[in-house]
């Protein structure tokens, strides 16, 4: 995988780049739907192509070694050849999703231990075993197995926590470098920045990440409940460690303004549930505000979701329509709203990416965020 950095704003931390995989190419600051179990819930792969138009998804290791399973993936040739997305994916590790197993895993040195939530099988993943699975699943980019430290911690859990990841990093490398890809395309490996919101970890933490001098660099630990200023804090020192010539994504962020900040802070790559998550309840962002679509008030609006958006869901459909099929609990209701916020995220970065290139992002920034986050 190669990176461009094609520009950085004066006035911030913002850049413009180029991702190259061998799956395509991806424009940077970029959103990355997240797809769990291999599809982007109630979306259709010709929907992320035309009306979304993503660039790379989301999947996730927990969820596919556990259904449909490695033999399956495998045997399609790995999850690209299974859901027919042929354009870049990143997988996450599975460590943020059995951490969040409370009381069905148990952590060691080794790895961890953790129940399925689907069958209470019993299971052990380990950094090596980890990148084996995330081999056979065949992402473009795949991240390092890492225990996202919970929010509060103490400072001794975290430093703990912080210096495991570090030591399970090095198991993840070591394997990683010693296997190759099953179908024939190359694979890169990110490693990811702990430290919960020590500064002294955090830095440390990123300074161990930026020796491994791996392809892109992944900030973890953070939208994990900690107050937003706290975690842009702990971006703008840690982007001023991370190399300026790799990619740098913040791991499950956020509303779109988290985004818009973190932009401005130098990150490039970012994954969140809330648009498709908010969307099944009726939360619609659009380019104008936040709408609750189950409002009264909405109830006769035959004006279209959003029509300054484009793509053929936002503006096909009217938002009296839409309520409707959302009180009415329909299936149609949750597809349209979740292609329709995935519209709006993308739109939203490739903005943000045009006023980086234009010189004009600082002040599109300020104007955006307090128009896009107004509830209507
Ligand atoms: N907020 C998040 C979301 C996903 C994460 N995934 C991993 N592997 N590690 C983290 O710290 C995460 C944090």
């Amino acid at each position: 995988m190669k990176y461009e950095l094609q520009k950085t704003d004066s006035g911030s931390k913002a850049r413009a780049g180029k991702l190259t995989t061998d799956h395509g190419e991806i424009l940077t600051p970029i959103f990355m739907p997240v797809g769990t179990a291999g599809t982007v819930k109630a979306v259709h792969q010709r929907e992320l192509k035309n009306d979304i138009q993503a660039q790379i998804i989301l999947g996730n290791t927990y969820h596919l070694y556990l259904r449909p399973g490695l033999d399956i993936l495998q045997g399609a040739g790995g999850l690209h050849k299974f859901n027919g997305w042929d354009k870049p994916i990143l997988t996450d590790s599975g460590g943020y999703q059995v951490f969040s197993l409370k009381d069905i895993r148990k952590i060691s040195e080794e790895g961890v231990k953790f129940q399925s939530h689907i069958d209470g099988s019993r299971h052990l993943f380990t950094p090596e075993n980890v990148m084996d699975i995330q081999r056979v699943i065949g992402a473009d980019i795949i991240m390092a197995f890492d225990e996202c430290a919970p929010y509060p911690c103490d400072y001794s859990y975290a430093k703990k926590s912080m210096e495991m990841t570090h030591r399970w990093l090095k198991r993840c490398c070591d394997r990683f470098d010693a296997t190759e890809g099953l179908y024939g395309y190359t694979q890169s490996l990110f490693p990811i920045v702990q430290g919960s919101v020590y500064k002294d970890l955090r830095i440390q933490s990123a300074e161990f990440i930026a020796e491994q001098n791996r392809e892109g660099n992944a900030i973890g630990g953070l939208a994990v409940g900690e107050p937003a200023d706290k975690m842009y804090e702990t971006i703008d020192y840690v982007n001023d460690i991370l190399p300026q010539d790799k990619p740098r994504y913040l791991m499950g962020v956020g509303t779109p303004e988290n985004i818009l900040e973190s932009i401005a802070l130098g990150i490039d790559m970012f994954d969140c549930v809330m648009p498709t998550r908010n969307a099944r309840n009726g939360m619609l962002f659009t380019t104008q505000g936040i709408i609750n679509i189950r409002n009264e008030k909405w109830k006769d609006d035959y004006s279209p979701i959003d029509e300054t958006l484009g793509g053929y869901t936002s503006t096909f459909y009217s938002k009296a329509y839409l309520r409707h099929l959302v009180k009415c609990d329909e299936i149609l209701a949750a597809q349209i709203a979740s292609v329709h916020n995935l519209t709006f995220y993308l739109w939203l970065v490739g903005q943000a990416r045009e006023h980086i290139l234009a010189g004009d992002f600082t002040e599109w920034k300020k104007v955006m965020v307090k128009k896009v986050m107004e509830r209507l």
